[in-house]
């Protein structure tokens, strides 16, 4: 989880950026298979931030790694999300880019995972808007898939191996990008059964943006 957070200096001085990283890791259960074949977990989580390899055929002594938070396989998509995930997808609200991804190898759970983290995000954000009346939010969504260096817009069909171009002023962009403006809840979730449906590795990006007009 990458959460950026900007910072001024007192006065209006030069507007400094720092950036945070939190590294999460979930260990997942073994599935009926695994167990069926008698596969071992080989890392153990000792505590909220050790994950412990622990070497089952013992070539190498247990070895440990820290993180900034670790999920042994007892723990739910919700307690993922509560702890690991939301202040960075709401961070979003408050005019701060975020971004989640989950990152392993195939079969490790990166889809399960996202999938839940998505739907309690997506609860969330609404929620948020829902309890800010004073504000009017525009949320625009947009999702890619990058595949054999090709990147394909999963709310346009028709398009094909879009370009990426470093804009001067918003960064690196795709060009022609479908952004569509999400109208409810529902839509969203629509969109989002769209890219699902299609393909499982793929990128969204919602963005907020708060229109201070009204208030
Ligand atoms: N925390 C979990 N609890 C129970 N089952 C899980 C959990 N995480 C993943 N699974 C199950 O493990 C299997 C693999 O998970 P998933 O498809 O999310 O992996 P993936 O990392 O997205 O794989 P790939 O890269 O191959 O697409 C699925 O059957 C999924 O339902």
């Amino acid at each position: 989880m990458i959460q950026r957070t900007p910072s001024t200096t007192p006065g209006g001085g030069t507007r400094v950026r720092e950036e945070k990283i939190l590294v999460t890791v979930r260990v997942r259960p073994l599935s009926r298979r695994e167990q069926a074949l008698y596969d071992l977990i080989a890392w153990d989580c000792p505590d909220d931030h050790t994950i412990l390899f622990k070497n089952p055929n013992q070539e190498r002594p247990a070895t440990s790694y820290k993180f900034d938070k670790v999920f042994d396989p007892s723990c739910s998509t919700l307690k993922v999300y509560e702890e690991g995930a939301k202040n960075v997808a709401l961070s979003a609200l408050t005019g701060i880019n975020a971004t989640i991804f989950a990152y392993g190898q195939t079969s490790s759970g990166k889809t399960y995972t996202m999938r839940g983290i998505t739907e309690n995000a997506v609860t969330d954000i609404f929620e948020h808007i829902k309890n800010t009346q004073e504000r009017a939010f525009v949320l625009k969504v947009s999702a890619l898939e990058i595949y054999n260096e090709s990147v394909i817009d999963l709310l346009n069909r028709e398009s094909r191996h879009l370009r990426l171009l470093d804009d001067p002023e918003r960064g690196i962009i795709v060009e022609k990008l479908v952004e569509e403006v999400v109208k409810d809840i529902n839509h969203l979730r629509h969109l989002i059964g769209i890219c699902e449906g299609i393909l499982q590795h793929f990128l969204y990006q919602l963005f907020c943006v708060r229109d201070n007009s009204t208030g």
